[in-house]
């Protein structure tokens, strides 16, 4: 264990990595059942989309710990499974299995992009108040994963009627009343991490998380979900399995030459957003922390080949959303919620193994595990995105040249629910403030180049 994960050298140890491990597998567990929920509505399978969903966690995040050896768990993300369901399906006409296909191509793209280290040259533009922004900006992220997990933001639509017919809808948001229980076990869970936080208890995030859940047994908040048949859902894999290759998936998607345009911008959009979802989480959560430590940087700058943990990392991501898609479930990213295990001490892979096993385990015991309420860990998330929000402390907030980008940038990810467009609002404000600075020439090329990349994702966005 310790030739193999380098435990001591990482200043860590193997309760430590445990505890970790659990912390941000109950951080993420919800994506079992919340996953199958929104692809369901495209008419796939349920059963089949849950076991895709567990099958691509456990890959996507062995490979991270065994071959890069960092404490990063993968899933199918929300926002792209939104996407897939919501844009793609439902807006665009796609049948589920053409969906899948795009998202398998949009991970061979992420695949080449990082083998030829395109990835790489992109983490080492981006100028270092952006860096620090984009940390900051995780952490108002993961804080509003949180808070929207229990509704503790709510959303009154402006047009009911077109609300219920299931599209976005403009709507005001406000803070959620205090008359429901989920809110009253959110509270208590948000007082015990703190409380332990504050006093430094020894597994304090994982501790909130069980003791909230077990409050929230006679508060009828715990239940156990019995509606999950193993048996069942292993008779459904097989419709969600290889079914992109099918007629309906790769047999139809290019059929249609009048339709090339709209796939190809499809499948830019899905690529866009992994690929600067991944970058951002990496880049806030991994080099404050020490994961990705300066000889790392060095490495990923100067090394050929897979020579440091961030070119693993960056690898082990970028095969996950393709395996998943084989198995039927919408992009695989590397989760923001890693960060709860990592703020409970996690440094290795051995803390990605505990949480592929938690995975593995959850298909037998998925009734128990999710009976675990998203109030239970909604608070260690949103104390986690406070911890993260130090980096913004690094940002030169009285130079406005430097505060704008850096405002954009973190501001803009919890805005929009999506790294990605935060990182884009970033780059491209910090290209104008340039301009108007007459200092455009000190804007990295590829700066430049991913700017104008996203200003066409958004341009295109607009016309799909
Ligand atoms: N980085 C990241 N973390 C997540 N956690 C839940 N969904 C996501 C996602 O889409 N991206």
């Amino acid at each position: 264990m310790e030739k193999f994960f380098h435990l001591k050298e990482n200043g860590t140890t193997v309760s430590r990595e445990c505890m970790a491990g659990l912390t941000t597998f109950f951080a993420m567990s919800y994506i079992i059942v919340v996953n199958p929920q929104i692809l369901q509505q495209t008419g796939m399978p349920w059963g089949g989309v849950f076991l895709a969903t567990i099958i691509a966690a456990i890959i996507g995040t062995l490979v991270m710990g065994l071959f890069a050896n960092v404490p990063y768990a993968q899933a199918p993300g929300m926002g792209l499974n939104a996407f897939f369901t919501y844009t793609v399906c439902f807006g665009l006409g796609f049948t589920w299995q053409q969906a899948l296909c795009m998202v398998f191509l949009c991970g061979l793209i992420n695949i080449l992009i990082t083998v030829t280290k395109v990835r790489k040259m992109i983490i080492k533009a981006i100028p270092e108040s952006l860096q620090h922004a984009i940390g900051g900006g995780i952490g108002l992220f993961v804080a509003y994963v949180g808070l929207l997990n229990v509704a503790a933001v709510t959303f009154t639509p402006n047009d009911p009627k077109a609300a219920a017919q299931g599209g976005a809808v403009s709507a005001v948001p406000g803070m959620a009343t205090l008359d429901n229980p989920t809110l009253w076990l959110f509270l208590i869970g948000l007082l015990l991490v703190i409380v332990f936080t504050i006093l430094k208890v020894k597994g304090g995030m994982l501790l909130a998380i069980v003791l909230t859940a077990v409050i929230g047994i006679p508060m009828g908040q715990t239940t156990m979900n019995n509606s999950i048949s193993i048996g069942e859902a292993f008779g459904q894999l097989p419709q969600t399995f290889g079914a992109l290759f099918s007629h309906e998936g790769f047999g139809t998607l290019f059929a249609d030459p009048a339709k090339l345009p709209l796939v190809l911008v499809t499948i830019f959009a899905f690529s866009m957003s992994d690929t600067f979802d991944t970058l951002g989480t990496f880049i806030g959560t991994g080099r404050r922390t020490g994961i990705f430590s300066q000889a790392d940087e060095e490495s990923l700058e100067n090394g050929h080949g897979f020579s440091s943990k961030m070119d693993k990392a960056l690898f082990a991501d970028s095969i996950a959303t393709s395996i998943g898609s084989i198995f039927g479930t919408s992009n695989t990213t590397t989760y923001v919620e890693s960060s709860a295990g990592i703020a409970a001490g996690g440094r290795t892979g051995l803390t990605s193994v505990i949480v592929a096993a938690c995975f593995a385990l959850s298909i037998f015991f998925a009734p128990v595990i999710s009976a675990v309420p998203s109030a239970a860990t909604a608070g260690v998330l949103v104390i986690v995105g406070c911890m993260m929000a130090a980096s913004l402390k690094e940002v030169r907030w009285d130079d406005i040249s430097e505060a704008i980008p850096a405002f954009f940038a973190s501001v803009f990810m919890a805005f929009a629910y999506s790294i990605s467009y935060g990182i884009a609002a970033g780059f491209i404000t910090y290209c104008i403030v340039k301009v108007c600075k007459k200092k455009a020439s000190e804007v990295h090329p590829v700066v430049w180049i991913v700017s104008a990349l996203f200003i066409l994702d958004f341009v295109c966005m607009a016309m799909l």
